[in-house]
């Protein structure tokens, strides 16, 4: 990558900050603050999920991606309007958005409607990966709640619009990064294109290989970021949850905290492993700049607003779709 244009002020040590959940709750809500204001990327220790919780999944991953394909796809393909599916790897798509990753978001939740049946390899760790999926949206909640005084909303506000047991677009999904090939290298693609993400927190497991990196705090968040910007590694922290900020809670603070672009770098000649689950605000909740928080910025940013969760998340969906619309979804 070319280095930063000079004009970018190069900023000391650039690290993406760690917060340990079992500091007092102050002293959390201020890390969590200044990160989310900051950052919009954090690593969480102490974070109550299970280290062999995590390990069972990436045995789970592991041996979900190496079944054939019929077995994979038998999740049915990636549903937009469910946000579900199993979606192979897109070998034909323009360079920036070109992904070497096949993923499967399997369709757990607690609400009926959204329950299909799994491949069967998943049916018989149904149990683990729902319980999984349920623990991921608390710590989720709870991280939400940290950054409720600062907005100036009352306690309990975003545990009011992210109800595990009501409808929403949240979704885990388990992914696997196939290695870069020399057909890649030509293109000279990133592993996965530069994107923010949509929903409200992610909340990404690393299995062992890196690759994420990170638009560092020196870059203008209102502007979109150019090819000469030196963005940061994103390292494997043992044991921790690494967190980001989404578009809808960006849009809720008015732009003050931060829905950071990232992508996964070129290169790696291993498999890559990763898992993350997308909390969403429940269906029919309402996104809006707060009235403590409402700035032009993201009014023009984002036109349209306010709008329910479920159809911001179907916007950007149709969005993501055209641009994809020339794929050739291969296994
Ligand atoms: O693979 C990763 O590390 C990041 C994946 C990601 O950013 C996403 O799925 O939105
Ligand atoms: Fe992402």
């Amino acid at each position: 990558m070319s280095p930063a244009p000079s004009s970018v002020p190069s900023a000391p040590a650039q690290q993406i900050p760690l917060i340990d959940l079992s500091l007092p709750p102050l002293q959390i809500r201020r890390a969590i603050q200044s990160a989310c204001k900051d950052w919009g990327f954090f690593y969480l220790t102490n974070h109550g999920l299970p280290a062999a919780s995590v390990h069972k999944l990436w045995e789970v991953t592991r041996t979900f991606f190496a079944l054939p394909l019929e077995e994979k796809a038998a999740a049915g393909p990636w549903n937009g309007a469910e946000n579900a599916g199993y979606r192979p790897v897109l070998p034909k798509v323009p360079k920036e958005q070109f992904d070497t990753r096949k993923w499967l978001a399997p369709p757990l939740a607690g609400v009926e409607a959204y329950q299909q049946p799994l491949p069967p390899y998943l049916e018989e760790n149904r149990a683990f990966l729902d319980a999984f999926k349920r623990e991921c949206a608390a710590l989720g909640v709870r991280v939400l709640g940290y950054l409720e005084e600062g907005l100036g909303v009352e306690e309990g506000y975003f545990a009011q619009r992210h109800k595990y047991e009501e409808p929403s677009m949240d979704n885990f999904e388990l992914m696997h990064y196939i290695p870069y090939t020399p057909e890649y290298a030509e293109k000279d693609v990133f592993r996965l294109g530069a994107h923010t993400d949509w929903g409200s927190l992610t909340l990404l497991f690393q299995e062992s290989q890196p690759g994420l990196q990170v638009r560092p705090p020196t870059y203008d968040h209102a502007s979109l970021p150019t090819a000469s910007e030196t963005w940061i590694d994103a390292p494997v922290v043992q044991d921790a949850v690494l967190v980001n900020v989404g578009d809808a809670m960006h849009i809720w603070s008015g732009g003050s905290v931060r829905s950071t672009w990232h992508r996964v770098s070129k290169g790696g000649e291993s498999d890559r492993y990763c898992a993350a689950y997308f909390l969403h605000p429940n269906e029919r909740s309402v996104i809006d700049p707060l009235p403590t928080a409402t700035s032009s910025y993201i009014r023009e940013k984002y036109p349209g607003f306010p709008k329910t969760a479920k159809q911001h998340l179907h916007d950007r969906v149709r969005e993501a779709v055209q641009q994809q619309n020339s794929a050739l979804y291969v296994g």
